[in-house]
């Protein structure tokens, strides 16, 4: 199972869960990567952790001002990108065009997706991954492993049939090793999850605690 950590614009300390992160993922074997800020992005690069940006632009280089240009972030350090969120919604043309940019630059793709039938129609755009996460309870205390079990198997297999090199992860109240154990029971190979982590008083032990039944 992947643990990808998004920080969106939570007041964390982005270093401080980077270092966490590494050195659990180190001591465990678990892949775990953090998606900070684009501004933060090097400074948690140069902690050793698998760094992903939390979106990259559709467009290249050029008069593109306030793009987030792929290019810069994996400059940066990150190997990864999220693409699309409930919080930062885009049009699919959109998605596709930051697919493109992404894939030139060598950078890891994870889309983000509502519900199963948005997961099929980025599937069929071919990124690396499609998140599904229900926007009702992004943000909550109950994982959508529990909540709404049926939602992650229809994403797994809405996937599966447009495009079987896709991989389904899932996120929203992602909190606990438990719920990544049944996201993974459910068809996920990895989960993306934010409060957990970011809003932690003590990070590397919830971290910890989410490698602990791989
Ligand atoms: O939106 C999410 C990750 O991108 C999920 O957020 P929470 O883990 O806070 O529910």
């Amino acid at each position: 199972m992947f643990i990808l950590v998004n920080l969106k614009a939570y007041p964390c300390d982005p270093v401080e869960i980077a270092t966490a992160a590494n050195t659990v993922a180190e001591s465990s074997g678990v892949r775990i990567a953090v998606a900070a800020q684009a501004a933060h992005l090097e400074r948690v690069s140069e902690t050793g952790v698998e760094t992903w940006a939390q979106h990259v632009s559709p467009n290249g280089h050029g008069s593109f001002t306030g793009s987030t240009l792929a290019e810069a972030v994996a400059d940066a350090g990150a190997v990864g990108t999220l693409i699309n969120h409930s919080e930062n919604r885009r049009k699919l043309a959109d998605i596709d065009g930051s697919i493109e940019a992404a894939e030139r630059v060598g950078l890891e793709t994870c889309v983000c997706a509502n519900n199963p039938e948005q997961t099929a129609a980025v599937a069929a755009l071919s990124p690396d991954s499609v998140a599904v996460e229900p926007p009702e309870l992004i943000g909550g205390d109950v994982s959508v492993s529990s909540a709404d079990p049926d939602i992650v198997k229809d994403a797994v297999s809405a996937a599966a049939a447009v495009n079987e090199d896709v991989d389904v992860f899932c996120g929203a109240g992602v909190s606990t090793g438990d719920d990544v154990v049944s996201a993974g029971e459910l068809g996920a190979t990895g989960v993306l999850l934010a409060s957990g982590v970011a809003k932690a008083d003590d990070p590397k032990a919830v971290l910890e605690d989410l490698v602990s039944g791989l």
